[in-house]
């Protein structure tokens, strides 16, 4: 999510790819206003009952019943706040969103930012997972939201994640803006499989407070590339193996390609915003947090003062000097978060040191992406070959052989025993690496 606010941005200002897709704001939002694909789709199967109850009606006041925890509790400013902001539609429908999004530029009605479905889920479908004590199970909490646990028709592991009520700069309205731009984002990513199954989004009560909350599928246990890398506890390493770090660069990287190929600039590339399936054969890779994330637009953030800018180290320098994001800026955050695994997990020095220089980089000398991937996949190539030839190695110093075992036996039968369960040990250590590198 944007640490820092965003501002509005002239088209003008916008570079290379990104402007050929800008378009005047004003003729696409009245266009919208005419038709329904603004409307948020209701595919659930809710009876009449249950839409009554989830429903805003035109005035901005909510049928309110008994089985609506939501609707009773919602306070008047917040009813005023919604139905200013949205045409409430005496319908089932969620109201409309507004299309003028800062951090988009649609092209029209059709635009698949506008067109893909946000489905709206029935709440009753939302079940939080509660601890032991009760509460709600916090899967994880950033700067703009909390994102909780629950089952989605007592079926599904799913994530909530719902946006901080007020704070300063969070108001109802920008926190509404952020929710939907978030939804539409992963709505229409959906088919590029590069974010986790969005579900919709559903209204919400969570430690009383009223949202909309963002319905994903909860991937991979909530494994962050970060939290990977730093915990060594992490069951994916229950079976004494590392993970491929070399791999996850490589998907790490092609899957902001396959991001900049939507016309959808990130923004906010770290190891905190992507997580890692380590399940299959190979680990895949999953974007979360599309929250600063643009559609063929730039992002602009305002400009930290220097001693703030520690905690913006992923982001290009050039950004926090209120230059407008650029896929040269994704770039610098790629490279930053290619170090950054290669500090933790030294495995290739060539990576280490062409990282670096990316970092060094003027933003317009910065590679391509492109570039980055053409060199993943020699290191790797290159670093199979060497790690093949250890792995070999070392599992032919740790195979067994019978001169050894009659060697201890004359020595002393229970050295015998030993040297077999060292050496058999270490072997399917060094098999087992040695069959995952191979394959
Ligand atoms: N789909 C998901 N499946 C599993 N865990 C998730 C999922 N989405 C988010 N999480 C967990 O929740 C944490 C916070 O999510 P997210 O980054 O979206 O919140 P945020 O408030 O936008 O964070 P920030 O703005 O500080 O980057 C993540 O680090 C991750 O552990």
């Amino acid at each position: 999510l944007p640490l820092l606010e965003s501002k509005e941005n002239e088209s003008s200002n916008i570079p290379g790819a990104l402007a050929r897709a800008a378009i005047n704001e004003k003729t696409a939002e009245s266009q919208m206003a005419n038709t329904t694909a603004l409307t948020l789709e209701i595919t659930e199967n809710i009876g009449n009952s249950s839409v009554d109850q989830e429903k805003i009606n035109e005035t901005g006041s909510h049928n309110a019943s008994e089985k609506d925890p939501i609707a009773v509790k919602e306070n008047k400013d917040d009813v005023k706040n919604r139905t200013k902001l949205f045409q409430m539609p005496p319908s089932p429908e969620l109201p409309d969103l507004p299309a003028h999004d800062r951090k988009a530029n649609i092209t029209g009605p059709e635009d698949p930012y506008i067109a893909a479905p946000v489905h709206r889920l029935c709440y009753e479908n939302i079940t939080y997972v509660k601890n032991s004590s009760g509460q709600n199970i916090l899967v994880g909490s950033g700067s703009f939201g909390s994102v909780y646990l629950a089952m989605y028709k007592e079926t599904y592991p799913v994530i909530v994640k719902v946006f901080h009520k007020h704070t300063a700069k969070n108001t109802t309205k920008k926190r509404l803006k952020q929710t939907f731009h978030e939804a539409r984002l992963s709505a229409m990513l959906q088919p590029t499989g590069l974010l986790p199954k969005f579900y919709g989004l559903v209204r919400t009560e969570i430690d009383g407070e009223v949202e909309f909350g963002l319905v994903h599928e909860y991937y991979a246990n909530g494994m962050t590339v970060l939290k990977l890398l730093t915990d060594n506890n992490s069951p994916e390493l229950e079976n004494g193996l590392q993970p491929d770090w070399l791999q996850i660069c490589l998907k790490l990287v092609q899957s902001i390609d396959r991001l900049h190929k939507e016309d959808v600039l990130f923004n906010d590339i770290k190891l905190a915003n992507m997580l890692v399936d380590m399940s299959g054969r190979e680990p895949e890779v999953k974007l979360i947090d599309v929250g600063s994330a643009s559609y063929r637009r730039p992002h602009m953030y305002r400009a930290v003062p220097p001693e703030e800018r520690k905690r913006f180290f992923h982001l290009a320098p050039e950004v926090l000097d209120d230059v407008p994001t650029s896929v040269n800026s994704d770039v610098y955050s790629i490279c930053k978060a290619l170090r950054r695994v290669m500090a933790f997990k030294p495995i290739s020095d060539e990576l280490t040191r062409y990282a670096s220089y990316c970092l060094d980089a003027d933003p317009k000398d910065r590679p391509t992406i492109p570039d980055i991937i053409d060199k993943l996949h020699m290191i790797i190539s290159d670093t199979t070959d060497s790690t093949l030839t250890k792995l070999l190695n070392k599992k032919d110093e740790f195979e067994f052989t019978h001169k050894e075992f009659l060697f201890g036996l004359t020595l002393s039968p229970f050295f015998a025993l030993a040297v077999v369960v060292v050496k058999g040990l270490y072997y399917r250590k060094h098999h087992l690496a040695y069959k995952q590198h191979s394959l």
